[in-house]
């Protein structure tokens, strides 16, 4: 009892998410004698589920993140899992399969209402005791709960996009794991020097077109709905591994994952696209300017966001419904290079 009590302080002490992941991993390999333990993510792609483990403790090892070797994939699909693909189309609690060797597997999905993003996988060589599941079914609501409550500080109401909180976060996790920084490359050069085909990190910022004359026109009520429809159209648009953020009122920050030049250019029209041709309950057609330029870890944020913003203003002043790329506008001799200087004032 007294572990099981030193786990639930330690899980309940986290306010990051990752910490959270590894310390219930720890609590159940320790709670459930098993060999193994992994949280894995569930990601719904182009209609598809995939599975990824994002945390894994193994007998005798430490608890430790999951390096995603192939960020530009989603994971495995779930039919590779049967039984966890069967648990969750019925919307079960969880999933118990034994192999030849008997070795058993249990899965818990985390259900936040009707969509489990997370599940548990547990592997034991011996089955599972009653007492055994119902500890761990404990530790599973205090992982849900405490998950549900992290989640709520990190997403912008409205939305349900993560919030301008979890920026800088989610900016220093993607220049971690993002490829060197190409060494000749100095603020501000353009990227001619660079592959075409390289791939790089990328950040959009995105903004509703004429958004004050929705609201005018139609009243808040509209405006608002307007603003989720296109965080909805942004979730779909975007890969899995990107991240999506409202930054306030009608801006929104996009971090793109590791592709190319003419990949992001691609994935970023596709939802001006989408935007353009969605049909508003009301209010008809709506459209976005998108300012985007790729990410070096040797610039700080507010320099990369005023990049980016610099090109969306160009946008904005050409016409709108446009996605412009500022390395291009810069090379073309259409803007200005900003100074690399954190201090600096842009507009
Ligand atoms: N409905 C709604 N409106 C918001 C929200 N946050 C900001 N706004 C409104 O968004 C509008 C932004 O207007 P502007 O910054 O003038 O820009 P715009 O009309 O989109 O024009 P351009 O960006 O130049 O195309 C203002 O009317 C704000 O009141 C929100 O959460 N809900």
């Amino acid at each position: 009892m007294d572990s099981l009590l030193k786990h639930m302080v330690d899980m309940t002490g986290h306010r990051d998410h990752t910490m959270l992941d590894i310390s219930v991993i720890s609590a159940v390999q320790e709670l459930a004698h098993a060999t193994q333990t992994r949280v894995l993510s569930l990601a719904q792609v182009r209609g598809q589920l995939f599975v990824r483990p994002r945390a894994i403790i193994t007998d005798g090892l430490p608890a430790k993140m999951v390096d995603n070797p192939d960020p530009s994939s989603p994971g495995e699909p779930i039919s590779n899992f049967p039984a966890l693909a069967a648990c969750i189309a019925r919307h079960e609690a969880s999933a118990d399969v034994a192999n030849a060797q008997g070795e058993h597997t249990l899965w818990l999905p985390i259900w936040l209402g009707d969509k489990a993003d997370t599940c548990l996988e547990i592997v034991n060589p011996t089955p599972y005791t009653s007492d055994t599941i119902h500890v761990i079914g404990g530790i599973v609501s205090v992982y849900r709960n405490f998950q549900n409550l992290l989640d709520y500080s990190e997403r912008d109401s409205l939305t349900g996009l993560l919030n301008r909180k979890t920026f800088d976060d989610q900016l220093s996790k993607m220049l971690a794991a993002s490829p060197e920084p190409d060494a000749l490359t100095l603020p501000g050069e353009p990227e001619r020097r660079h592959h075409q085909d390289q791939e790089k990190q990328w950040l959009a910022v995105v903004d509703v077109d004429h958004f004050k004359h929705v609201n005018d026109r139609f009243g808040h009520l509209y405006g608002d709905e307007v603003l989720i429809l296109i965080a909805n159209l942004m979730t779909s648009s975007f890969r899995a591994q990107d991240r999506v953020f409202r930054f306030g009122g009608e801006e929104f920050v996009v971090l793109l994952r590791s592709t190319t030049l003419d990949n992001v250019k691609k994935i970023i029209d596709r939802f001006r696209v989408n935007v353009e041709s969605h049909e508003f309950p009301q209010v008809g057609r709506v459209t976005v300017s998108v300012g985007f330029v790729s990410i070096s870890a040797v610039e700080a944020p507010v320099i990369i966001l005023g990049k980016a913003d610099q090109a969306l203003y160009y946008a904005k002043s050409h016409g709108r419904n446009l996605a412009c790329h500022y390395d291009e506008l810069v090379e073309g001799g259409l803007l200005q290079t900003i100074e690399s200087n954190d201090t600096a004032e842009f507009f």
